[in-house]
């Protein structure tokens, strides 16, 4: 549904010229909710605007439903953007027109008649849950209710690709739930494709189906959310997992194990640091099989918690396995033969 080839966006700079995305290149299928996060000046902005060339790229091609839009002229581009619609942090609401006035203001201006405008506009208020708000005015609703008059005004003229740029930034935690699981239902019932963008992981893990990794104008990494969540490949997505699934531990644990670990062995005993987290659901007894078969190997839980990724039970523990190297290794394979994923930390810092 969309194509970024070889993207690359060059902005003047006081100290000379800033590459916002350097030659990043992605395909987002029909019907994804598809995420890029990255930290703050990652480029995030800047490649959500190019997907409807709000942002011209300075190199480049972006291709959606089948159109290259960097070839087409004004007028074919404006009619090309009513595919695409759009919704932002800060919502962009017209304080001087009701919740019904901004949501009809696109089919205004493409010059629908006004039977048709009802027509169209209250089924979508509907939709968004605001049928009884749609005389009210901006300052008269709350933020949650004017980001659905956004949405609802973003999918007035029909469109096949929603692009979300931060939506979620400025409300509390419940509300963006809500918001959330809106773009879910609106994803599936009306086949839409949707792009957002965001700096939370919470918001990729609740909603996204995959997720490329943005640094310094880079694509750093692209797939399916539960992968990426699993195996992150880039110390940066480690860390903007962080909290949200424990592949942190918690600096006082790694403190207390800094001195552990520094005289690290006891006779024959090695202590390991493991990081163990199931893909495969966390249903299996996996590790009490595990104790049972190697049983001359001391295994300690330090740290574990079990999230929820797409529905799906995650497990993640950190656990400090005490034994001869040898028989730690073959533990170690024996969870990874149950599809466990088991990394050995070895640094600390
Ligand atoms: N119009 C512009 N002119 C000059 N520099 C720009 C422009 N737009 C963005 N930049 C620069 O490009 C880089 C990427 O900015 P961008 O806003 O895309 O990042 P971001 O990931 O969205 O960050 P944030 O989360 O803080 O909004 C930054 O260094 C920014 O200063």
């Amino acid at each position: 549904m969309i194509e970024l080839h070889r993207i690359t966006q060059r902005f003047a700079g006081p100290k000379g010229p800033i590459e916002a995305l350097h030659d990043v290149n992605l395909t987002i299928g029909a019907g994804e909710i598809f995420g890029v996060i990255g930290r703050s000046g990652a480029g995030k902005s800047t490649l959500i605007r190019t997907l409807n060339l709000l942002t011209r790229p300075t190199d480049g091609r972006v291709v959606v439903a089948g159109r290259d839009l960097t070839a087409l002229t004004p007028d074919a581009l404006r009619a090309a953007r009513r595919d695409i619609g759009m919704i932002f942090q800060h919502f962009n609401l017209l304080s001087s027109r009701t919740v019904f006035g901004n949501v009809a203001l696109p089919l205004e201006l493409a010059g629908m008649r006004r039977a048709e405008i009802e027509a169209t506009v209250l089924p979508l208020l509907e939709l968004v849950g605001l049928s009884a708000q749609k005389d009210r005015y901006p300052t008269q609703i709350s933020g949650g209710q004017k980001q659905r008059v956004g949405i609802a005004r973003a999918l007035a003229n029909r469109p096949r690709v929603l692009l979300s740029d931060e939506a979620t930034s400025a409300l509390d935690p419940e509300t963006t739930r809500s918001i959330l699981d809106l773009l879910k239902r609106i994803n599936h019932e009306l086949k839409l494709t949707i792009v957002l963008i965001t700096h939370q992981m919470e918001v990729i893990k609740a909603v996204c189906d995959r997720v490329a990794v943005l640094d310094a104008g880079r694509i750093l990494e692209v797939g399916p959310v539960r992968e990426v969540f699993l195996q992150p490949q880039h110390e940066v997505t480690r860390s903007l997992l962080g909290e949200t699934i424990a592949h942190e531990l918690p600096p006082a644990l790694k403190a207390r194990l800094r001195v552990q670990m520094h005289d690290n062995h006891a006779g024959e005993k090695y202590h390991h640091l493991l990081r163990l987290a199931f893909a495969s659901g966390v249903d299996q007894p996996v590790l009490s099989e595990t104790m049972r078969h190697y049983a001359m190997i001391d295994f300690n839980i330090l740290h574990g918690r079990i999230d929820e990724v797409q529905g799906q039970p995650f497990g993640s523990l950190a656990v400090l396995a005490s034994g001869a190297p040898v028989k730690v290794a073959e533990a170690m394979a024996f969870l990874r033969q149950r599809g466990v994923l088991v990394e050995e930390l070895l640094d600390l810092e």
